[in-house]
């Protein structure tokens, strides 16, 4: 019994592709049509630079701005849900994440995509692609630790999953040895029997593996020059007179036809192109269902993997809910086996917090230390803010290709991600940030009161939250370079703006204005409240005139405002992450 896969074609009419180039427009694509059938394996070939990739973008719906002209699969435009659900994008680079399993990381995908079977079945899909895959054996190895081929081979199953009718990759074979570039096209032969349609990008193919593409779209300089079978390639460029040498790879002989090796046919070739008796006849494809030597060992597995789940439809997707919980939990993996965001991190909060409580002693209790005291919160909040803010501005950058994947294969909403990271990062911040606060209260002899101590904590709490969410706004828009650059800049704004350094009631009154939007202004505030407001008794050392109201009132801080700053802190920190949720999708869409 084959696998069911309906039949969807690709096809696209009158493409053109304009970009601005200085003060005028450069068509990258001018005016390409073609069809792209389901059971076919389909190359998209041509000299570097010839809009291989931009057509392969076009076709995936990546590119959509700057794009004249029809794409359609069946019915579907390529800017249809329909068309986007039913195609699956295999990028060139495998962005996995390198600390999962390939089991592990096979499992998560087949949750997001297949609903409403039991574990043991989902195990069961999963050990068959991988067998078909041939990475059985590959299963309990980290996706960081695979070679070159076997993350390819694993970037398709993972894709296989979710059993697409449509697959586009993105130059498959790049990076690969002769022998693996082999099995992957073998692959992708195979899953084009099973009736998808197998579209990639290629760049110089050996003679072996071109004899093996059903068809072959050859771009030069945005022109399409051929579009045939591979072994119609020779009688198609014979027919315009240009002869392919004895022993001379034909895909060799066409690029260097397209890179005009030979005088310029690009315009004899797109006119030649548009014949369609250089098309492979379907019936070729139906009669030769297996491929004379691109045998696969394990064709049946897959096969198996239909037959034992016939009357389900595998195409039910989890509810959101299903997926956010999903997510949570690859997210604590991620962070559990990442030792520099969770243990390093503890460890640093520990060593700094005891090391900062020794440098000020019993700076809570003595007024003469009073001012040092303040400077001590500071340093806390300065603290725990730089150690929030700079892994949050490289987290969107280091995980966006995996994220535009993802997404983008429908895996997932960006949103379900966002919120997923969310949920699982609070905690941590917690924990860092109690930790670090909770040390420096007790050994700084900060005054004993369990509100106090709770609202102290929280304080810093708030301070890594907004600090985090301020570095995912920054890590959403720059890159890593400029990012910590705009990062460290920004933070130092906001330490000359916390009201300390420079008092609140000392600054002209347009900085002031700067000042009232500045979070660290009410960060500090809240942290110097939590100690000396509250009806604080005298501290030690009465001869000095120094009282907690005094401190207050020195320092321009209003009695009684902690309730405000605590509200203004919240509000800020829910809107930067907001921000920073519209941010990213504004550069996932972008990118
Ligand atoms: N957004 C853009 N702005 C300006 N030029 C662009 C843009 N996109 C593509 N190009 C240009 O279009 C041409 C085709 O690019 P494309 O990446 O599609 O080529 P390719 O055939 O895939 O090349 P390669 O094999 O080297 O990857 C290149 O000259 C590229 O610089």
């Amino acid at each position: 019994m084959d696998i069911k896969i309906k039949p969807k074609n690709i096809e696209f009419k009158q493409l053109t592709y304009t970009v601005p180039d200085k003060n005028e427009t450069r068509d990258i694509l001018k005016s390409v049509s073609g069809e792209f059938k389901s059971g076919e394996l389909t190359a998209i070939m041509g000299p570097s630079g010839a809009g291989k990739s931009t057509l392969l973008n076009i076709l995936t719906g990546f590119i959509q701005t700057g794009v004249v002209g029809e794409v359609k699969m069946n019915n579907a435009k390529v800017s249809d849900k329909k068309y986007r659900n039913q195609c699956c994008y295999i990028l060139q680079d495998d962005n996995l994440y390198p600390t999962f399993t390939v089991e592990e990381t096979m499992m998560l995908s087949a949750s997001l995509k297949i609903s409403g079977i039991s574990l043991d079945e989902k195990k069961q899909i999963v050990n068959n692609v991988l067998n078909t895959l041939q990475l059985t054996h590959t299963k309990s190895t980290r996706c960081g630790h695979l070679s070159g081929g076997q993350k390819k081979r694993l970037s398709i199953a993972l894709e296989l999953l979710g059993n697409p009718p449509v697959l586009f990759l993105d130059e498959p074979t790049t990076g690969l040895d002769s022998l693996s570039s082999a099995n992957c096209i073998r692959l992708l032969h195979h899953l084009s029997r099973e009736g998808r349609t197998i579209i990639f990008t290629i760049h110089q193919p050996a003679a072996s593996i071109f004899e093996s593409f059903d068809h072959i779209y050859v771009l030069a300089d945005g022109n399409c020059v051929y579009q045939g079978s591979a072994n119609n390639t020779v009688p198609y460029l014979s027919s315009i007179g240009l002869q392919c040498p004895h022993y001379h790879n034909p895909a060799d002989f066409l690029l260097e036809v397209a890179n005009k090796e030979y005088g310029d046919f690009i315009p004899t070739l797109t006119k030649a192109s548009k014949d369609d008796r250089w098309r492979l006849n379907s019936n070729f494809i139906t009669d030769h269902a297996t491929f004379h030597e691109f045998q696969i060992e394990s064709d049946k597995t897959l096969v198996s993997r239909s037959n034992s789940n016939e009357s389900k439809d595998l195409h039910v997707a989890p509810s959101e809910w299903t997926k956010f919980l999903l997510l949570v939990g690859r997210c604590h993996i991620h962070y559990y086996r990442d030792w520099t965001v969770t243990y390093l991190k503890l460890m640093l909060h520990i060593t700094t917090a005891i090391l900062v409580s020794l440098m000020y002693g019993d700076s809570g209790i003595n007024a003469n230390k009073s001012v040092a005291n303040v400077g001590l919160f500071l340093i806390g909040v300065c603290y725990l803010w730089y150690t929030s803010l700079m892994p949050s501005i490289l987290k969107f950058p280091s995980e966006v290709a995996i994220l535009k994947k993802e997404t983008f294969n429908n895996w997932y909403p960006l949103r379900t991600y966002f919120c997923a990271n969310v949920l699982t990062t609070t905690p941590i911040h917690i924990v860092l940030s109690t930790t670090f606060s909770g040390i420096v209260f007790i050994m700084t002899d900060q005054p004993m009161e369990l509100e106090r101590f709770m609202k102290f904590c929280l304080c810093f709490i708030f301070t890594t939250m907004i600090a985090d969410g301020i570095g995912l706004i920054i890590g959403s828009v720059f890159n890593p370079v400029n990012g910590t650059f705009v990062g460290a800049t920004l933070s130092a704004y906001k330490v000359a703006f916390s009201g300390f350094i420079a008092l609140h009631s000392h600054i002209s009154k347009p900085m002031r204005l700067m000042s009232n939007v500045s979070s660290m202004r009410y960060l500090l505030e809240s942290v110097v409240l939590s100690i000396y407001d509250l009806n604080r008794a005298d501290m030690k050392c009465p001869n000095t005139e120094m009282s907690p109201k005094l401190i207050l009132q020195e320092l321009g801080m209003t009695a009684n405002n902690f309730e405000f700053d605590i509200s203004v802190i919240v509000i800020q920190m829910v809107a930067f992450k907001a921000l920073a949720f519209l941010l990213l999708k504004r550069r996932l869409k972008k990118s």
